[in-house]
């Protein structure tokens, strides 16, 4: 396979050691809403967590819990109904909520990029592989010429396993499987060397065997270049498989966050405990699942409580609906929002590594 020289590797940083002094993004207390017609969608309440250069951070939880919302504003792109109620996104020293958009436009793609569930339908269909590619990088690198943009495209393409990368160059993105197309969004992810990903459900519309090569591929870049993830997932199997860390949303508040070690082993928030007892990892019939009380409250509402998870806690005490959130710590990292957290004994709970969807 070809190496890639016009492009420094740095040395593939410790998983178990995430740099965590100067996270390379910090979200506080970002709330979001959303103006419909129907009234404001209360979409994040006080979110915060951070991730290290380096670091892989799993953001899970149920559909509708605010994870794409949660990236979609790193990358500044909630779209005009969007309302920054509070909160700033730190990224490198630097508010991104604050920005011209000219820098905006400069770290967005190059600084940070996003990968996207549906490869196929995020890339221009109008436009070969080639001319993605190259229009991406050119964009970020203004003196590059297109041949040698071309010559870094094919040697990425080489670098992630894509054989015949010039031949590949030269196809439309209707040409090719989904497993392909969201390797040409990862090599396009990756083509500015970003210091940050945030990779959207990456394998969600992709057979099991593609879902873990891409995976594999999606991780095995980010450690050899150093680059930090953000992987959103309902998937706490893949989170706990190749995330360092593991940030728990439900309906737009953070509820638990800390290793995956800690978090999807021995869960303190009771929803967190709740997904885990959802999923069929490590029970002998389909028996002992236990479906996922009650849903999402609507989040257009104006009463929510301080707890959004209170109508369906149940162990809900009057204090949840009426008292902040508050902040427990259970080691240097793990953060449980709940006023009356699980003891470890009922916490202990297997490791979703074989679980494969919430
Ligand atoms: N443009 C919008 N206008 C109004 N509400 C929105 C908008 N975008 C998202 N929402 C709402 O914000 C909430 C969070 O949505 P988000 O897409 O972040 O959820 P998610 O956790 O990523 O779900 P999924 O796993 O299904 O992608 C949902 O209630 C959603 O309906």
């Amino acid at each position: 396979m070809a190496s890639e020289p016009a492009m420094p590797q740095p040395a593939a940083p410790q998983r178990s050691t995430p740099q965590r002094s100067t996270p390379l993004l910090a979200i506080e207390q970002l709330t979001v809403g959303f103006e419909t017609a129907t009234g404001t969608v209360h979409a994040l309440d006080d979110v915060s967590f951070a991730i290290g250069r380096g670091e892989c951070v799993a953001l899970v939880g149920e559909s509708g819990s605010g994870k794409s919302i949660t990236g979609l504003a790193v990358m500044r792109l909630l779209g005009r109904r969007a309302l920054v109620q509070a909160g700033r996104i730190v990224f490198d020293g630097a508010d991104l909520l604050t920005l011209s958009e000219k820098a905006m436009q400069a770290t967005r793609g190059k600084r940070v990029a996003m990968i996207f569930q549906n490869a196929k339908a995020s890339l221009n269909p109008i436009k070969t592989v080639g001319d993605i590619l190259v229009d991406i990088l050119r964009s970020h690198h203004h003196g590059l010429s297109r041949a040698a943009a071309r010559a870094r495209i094919v040697a990425l393409l080489d670098r992630i396993g894509i054989n015949e990368p010039a031949e590949r160059l030269r196809a439309y993105p209707s040409e090719l499987s989904g497993g392909m197309c969201q390797r040409i969004m990862i090599a396009a992810a990756f083509a500015c060397e970003p210091d940050l990903i945030i990779a959207d459900e990456p394998t969600s519309a992709l057979d099991v065997t593609t879902q873990q090569l891409v995976m594999d591929l999606l991780m095995t870049l980010c450690r050899e270049r150093g680059v930090a993830a953000i992987f959103i997932t309902h998937d706490l199997a893949l989170a706990s498989e190749y995330c360092d860390r593991a940030v728990v949303l439900h309906a737009g508040q953070v509820l638990e966050q800390g290793p995956v070690s800690e978090v999807l082993t021995s869960p303190r928030h009771p929803y967190t405990r709740m997904l885990l007892d959802s999923l069929p990892y490590g029970k002998d019939d389909i028996g002992q699942l236990k479906a996922m009380g009650g849903g999402l409250p609507d989040l257009r509402r104006n009463d929510l409580p301080c707890c959004r998870f209170a109508e369906r806690c149940p162990q809900v005490e009057p204090a949840c609906r009426g008292l902040p959130l508050p902040e427990r710590r259970f080691g240097p990292t793990h953060i449980v929002r709940c006023q009356h957290p699980l003891e470890p004994s009922l916490a202990a709970a297997p490791r979703a590594s074989a679980a494969r969807a919430m």
